[in-house]
């Protein structure tokens, strides 16, 4: 068997040796070229499993490179070295097709996970084409639904991006799929027998947040009872998904930048850093070009998290869609419950979901099917069943909540005067006394709250989390750790 060729492009003949040595001694054949020139003549010549360039050569720039490797359409993995610090050139080549990107001085060990995984790449079945416009590779169906013109270019953008390192950020309402989204570049990508890890940036408390990152040593702090490994470590080789990524605290962004370009994190406690092999998908409802105009988020994070944007559209804006995701939610709905046969929707209830405006996206129209099938007579959902008339709270019929998380408003309590009944005898304090536990009153507080929200929106979670100002994962976060389940 031969082994797989590479082709490394650089005219620093001590870095070229260093880089052909480490590759040598990985079992790789490897071709040298110190010019474009001669790049190009090797390329002409022989199959690569991987190109390394520099980026700058004495007749042109690697860039130049990486764009003809790409509309090449031959599937081979190139990779560039940049200057120390040069940002720019990465998130450049990134854009343009490379698969992943050096940074000067190049570190050996990143160099050998890079090829490792690029040669993942370059393996016959995950590489093959898409069938019957996109949805599926290698057997591997993608997961995001819907036959609309903009699914179908999703999802070859999708196909696509699936191959490379370079960072994604998934813009979209709530429940149009982001997470999904995710997932499906995740499976699609050399990393996806490695794990897929996503966080809920908005639902870890900032104290914790190095710690839950990075991971930490044994007696870093008080309750550090042994050694444990942090997101980033535990998506080590696969995918880390960073959603509502708009949620991170500022310090914890720089520690986060820091990370990303050094491709390595220290544990707290730690004094050695390890390297660690991840690619980024961030994920956000809000608008982070916003967010940075208003200094709420970092310029150079957005714009390294930002290399490739993937915009999911919301479903009110792809309605065409909806006949296929009501016979796959209803085909799913039935194999959990006791239905021998998916449930159906009459002609008039499909019209009707067509017109609704979904605020809540694909994860309303699942509640609305979940609700609607147990009102259903004989499998058969009619337009009533589907209650959609009842959109949300008017204004006027919304509670005064305090807001979560302040603690001087909570602990005036107004809600104990606005609905006397829901709020447990513990909670109605006088202004002069004070709760034996501040952690377990302020609990008993916001169990309270979502309890009354989820009352009002009939357990709908997406709903009770609108009315509260949250995202829904928030609440499902929030729901988790307080123990609030649905029969409460
Ligand atoms: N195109 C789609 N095809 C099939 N199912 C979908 C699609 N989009 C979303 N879903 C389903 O809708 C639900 C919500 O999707 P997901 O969690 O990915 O949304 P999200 O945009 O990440 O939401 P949030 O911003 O609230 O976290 C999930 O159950 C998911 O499987």
């Amino acid at each position: 068997m031969t082994s797989p060729r590479i082709l490394v492009v650089d005219d620093e003949a001590h870095l070229r040796e260093l880089l052909e040595i480490t590759l040598i001694k990985m079992g790789l054949d490897v071709d040298s070229a110190d010019s474009l020139a001669s790049a190009r003549t090797y390329l002409a010549q022989n199959a690569y499993a991987l190109v390394l360039t520099d980026m700058r050569l004495p007749d042109g720039l690697g860039i130049e490179l990486v764009r003809e490797v790409t509309a090449s359409g031959k599937n081979i993995p190139i990779a560039v070295i940049t200057a120390y610090g040069s940002a720019d050139n990465a998130v450049v080549a990134l854009k343009a097709g490379a698969f992943d990107y050096l940074s000067k001085p190049v570190a050996l060990d990143q160099l050998r996970l890079m090829v490792q995984s690029a040669l993942r790449v370059g393996k016959p079945a995950d590489t093959s084409a898409p069938q019957s416009g996109s949805a599926v590779r290698s057997g591997n169906a993608l997961r995001l639904l819907g036959q609309s013109a903009t699914m179908q270019e999703l999802r070859a953008q999708i196909v696509r991006l699936a191959r490379s390192m370079a960072p994604v950020a998934i813009t979209g309402e709530s429940g149009s799929g982001k997470e999904l989204a995710a997932r499906d570049i995740h499976a699609l990508s050399p990393r996806a027998d490695k794990p897929f890890v996503a966080v809920n940036c908005g639902a870890i408390p900032e104290a914790l947040m190095e710690a839950e990152f990075f991971g930490y040593r044994k007696g870093a702090f008080t309750g550090a009872a042994e050694d444990r490994e942090g997101f980033f470590q535990a998506a080590n080789g696969g995918t880390l998904m960073l959603d509502e990524v708009a949620d991170l605290p500022l310090p914890m962004q720089v520690k986060l930048l820091r990370a990303i370009q050094e491709r390595r994190v220290r544990k707290v406690g730690a004094t050695m850093e390890e390297v660690v092999d991840v690619r980024l998908v961030s994920a956000t409802h809000q608008n982070l070009a916003e967010c940075v105009e208003s200094g709420r988020f970092r310029q150079d994070l957005y714009y390294r998290l930002n290399v490739i944007e993937l915009k999911l559209p919301p479903l009110r804006e792809r309605l065409d869609d909806i006949g296929q995701l009501v016979e796959t939610i209803l085909g799913r709905l039935s194999s959990f419950g006791s239905h021998a046969a998916p449930a159906v929707l009459t002609q008039a209830a499909l019209a009707a979901l067509r017109t609704y405006s979904f605020p809540g996206n694909v994860r309303e129209l699942e509640n609305i099917l979940e609700r609607a099938l147990a009102f259903a007579n004989d499998g058969v959902i009619e337009v009533a069943d589907l209650g959609l008339k009842v959109t949300g709270l008017s204004p006027v019929e919304k509670p005064i909540l305090p807001e979560l998380g302040d603690e001087i408003q909570v602990s005036t309590v107004p809600i104990v005067a606005a609905t006397p009944g829901v709020v447990g005898a513990e909670m109605a304090l006088s202004a002069s006394e004070l709760p034996s536990s501040l952690p377990t009153h302020l609990d008993d507080i916001e169990r309270n709250i979502i309890r009354q929200a989820l009352a009002r929106t009939h357990f709908n979670r997406t709903k009770a989390a609108d009315l509260l100002g949250i995202s829904f994962r928030q609440l499902r976060y929030r729901m988790q750790r307080l123990s609030i389940h649905e029969q409460d």
